[in-house]
C-alpha cells in the first residue's frame, strides 16, 4: 500500500514540481506514470522510494509514514521497495553476481543463502550463465535486467521503475516488461514511469498522468 496525502515537492527554493498530490495504491496494482519530460515523474518515484523527502504532506508505504522516517529506519524502506532508476548504478569493478549480492550484504544475509538468492534472481531475469561477467561486457538490455535482478533480490513488495525501456529495441523492451509483469502476477505492486504509451497499454491498468504540476489519476492507459 502506498498513500500520498497533500504531498508537495519543490527542490530548494524552486517552484513546486508536484502540488497537492493525493492517491492510494493497493497491493498488486500495476501503474503507469506518464507525462512530458520534466513533469516530475522521476520525482514522484523518488518520493515513494524515500530517495527524496516531500516538502509538505504525508507519504505512507505499507502503513509506515516515510516522510518523517529517521535515517536509521531506511533499511526498512530498502527492503520494502525495489528501485530501478534510469541510470542503473551498476558497479563496474564487480562482476554481475556481486552486483546482485550487494543488497543482501547490506542486510547481513548469510553467504551461501545470499548466493542462492542472487542466482535465483539472475535466473528470473534470464541472465543465467553470465554471473561472472563484468557489467561492461553486458548489452544495454542485459545491464537493465541485471539492475532488475538487484532490485528484486530482497523480494520487495513494491517495485518502482524509471524508464526501463528507453533506448531499447521493441523486442528487448517487451522482454523487460514481461519480467515486471511476472513479478506483478505474484503480487508485487509496480509503478513504471515511461514515455512509451503504446508499450504500456499492454500492461498497465491505471495511469498517473503528471502535466504542468497537475496530477490526474486515470483508469487504463489513455490513447
Ligand atoms: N535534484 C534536483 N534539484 C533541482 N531540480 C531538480 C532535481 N531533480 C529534478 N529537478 C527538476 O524537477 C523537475 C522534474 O524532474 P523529473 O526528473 O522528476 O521529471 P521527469 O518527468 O521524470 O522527466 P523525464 O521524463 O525527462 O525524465 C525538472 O524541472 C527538473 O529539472
Amino acid at each position: 500500500m502506498i498513500e500520498f496525502q497533500h504531498v508537495f515537492k519543490s527542490y530548494g527554493r524552486g517552484r513546486n514540481i508536484l502540488s497537492d498530490i493525493n492517491f492510494r495504491v493497493d497491493p498488486g496494482e500495476f501503474i503507469f506514470v506518464s507525462g512530458p519530460s520534466g513533469a516530475g515523474k522521476s520525482t514522484l518515484l523518488k518520493l515513494i522510494g524515500g530517495l527524496e523527502p516531500p516538502s509538505r504532506g504525508s507519504i505512507a508505504v505499507n502503513n509506515q509514514r516515510i516522510d518523517k522516517m529517521p535515517s536509521r529506519a531506511r533499511p526498512y524502506l530498502r527492503r520494502a521497495v525495489g528501485i530501478i532508476l534510469q541510470d542503473t548504478h551498476l558497479l563496474f569493478d564487480r562482476n554481475a553476481i556481486e552486483n546482485v549480492l550487494l543488497p543482501l550484504k547490506v542486510i547481513g544475509l548469510e553467504n551461501s543463502l545470499a548466493y542462492t538468492r542472487a542466482r535465483a534472481a539472475i535466473e528470473k531475469v534470464g541472465l543465467s550463465g553470465k554471473e561472472d561477467m563484468n557489467p561492461v561486457e553486458l548489452s544495454g538490455g542485459e545491464q537493465q535486467r541485471l539492475a532488475i535482478a538487484r532490485a528484486i533480490v530482497n523480494r520487495p513488495a513494491i517495485l518502482i521503475v524509471d524508464e526501463p525501456t528507453a533506448n531499447l529495441d521493441q523486442e528487448t523492451a517487451r522482454r523487460i516488461m514481461d519480467v515486471f509483469k511476472d513479478f506483478n502476477r505474484v503480487g508485487v505492486t509496480t509503478l513504471i514511469a515511461s514515455h512509451d504509451r503504446r508499450l504500456m497499454a499492454s500492461y498497465a491498468s491505471r495511469t498517473f498522468l503528471i502535466d504542468h504540476g497537475r496530477f490526474n489519476d486515470v483508469k487504463g492507459v489513455a490513447a
